[in-house]
């Protein structure tokens, strides 16, 4: 069987300059560093905003840090008259291992389709970079029990011509919109219940491989007090976090979810 390694994905948001990230960064490094973190076991990545992505690049080259990092958007196209676009080529030159793609803020606030986020998952992928593909439904949808249908709806549209070796070192977020800043947490059942969905899907549309492969994360409201409960799931692999990736020490508590016996 394979093993997949925990991934804990701080997603900055629109917070944090380049001083603060740098700042931050440090700080989440030396907490790790004290607790003699190991990295092989449990992966920690930031993601900070654009214009934090080479003081994050310098810093982790310079003190050889393990913390990979990624960009929260990029563009579907590589270069050429796309005014305010960034490139993947451009962020695969700064060091980044990952790229979320399809994050439901991008999805709401610039209404980007399944065709783009598709198209943004090749662009990721042709450039060298591991998508973390955002999935998940809002409130409207779980209230009306069409929240595995929607959700696998958007995973197959943005796997759209994806190979199955392709796939197999992608990473998916399940974060369910109604669970994001709210302090509303999916159960750990409702996180297996989609990540198990999921799995399933992939292996269908791949094969057990390929479904054995892939990293499935959760995302919404996650802190160091429910991360072990919802982690003891099988089919979650790690989590996306917003708000409490913000705080160095509230970060590296969740990323250390196996020493601390929190939430269980
Ligand atoms: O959107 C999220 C991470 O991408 C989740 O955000 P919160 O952890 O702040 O709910």
């Amino acid at each position: 069987m394979t093993q997949r390694t925990p991934l804990m994905a701080g997603n900055w948001k629109m917070n944090l300059d380049h001083h603060q990230a740098t700042h931050t960064l440090q700080k989440l490094a030396w907490t790790l560093k004290d607790a003699k973190h190991d990295y092989s076991a449990v992966e920690v990545a930031v993601f900070p905003p654009f214009t934090d992505l080479r003081s994050v690049q310098t810093l982790v080259d310079a003190d050889k840090l393990q913390i990979t990092y990624g960009a929260q958007d990029l563009s579907a196209h590589e270069s050429g008259a796309y005014t305010g676009e960034i490139s993947p080529a451009f962020l695969a030159k700064l060091g980044v291992t990952y790229a979320l793609v399809g994050h439901s803020e991008r999805r709401e606030y610039h209404a980007e389709s399944d065709a783009l986020i598709n198209k943004k998952v090749h662009s990721a992928l042709k450039a060298g970079l591991v998508p973390i593909l955002c999935v998940g439904e809002d409130l409207d949808t779980r209230r009306a029990a069409a929240h595995v249908q929607h959700t696998l709806l958007q995973l197959e549209a943005a796997l759209a011509d994806v190979t199955a070796e392709q796939v197999r070192t992608l990473v998916i977020a399940y974060e369910p919109v109604w669970a994001i800043g709210t302090g509303e947490t999916a159960t750990p059942e409702d996180a297996q219940e989609m990540s198990e969905a999921i799995r399933v899907r992939v292996g269908e549309l791949y094969d057990a491989e390929t479904a054995a492969a892939v990293r499935v994360l959760y995302g919404g409201s996650v802190k160091s007090s429910n991360v072990a409960s919802i982690m003891a799931k099988p089919d979650v692999d790690g989590a996306l976090v917003g708000g409490a990736s913000l705080d160095p020490e509230e970060f590296a508590k969740i990323a250390r979810f196996q020493a601390h016996e929190v939430g269980l």
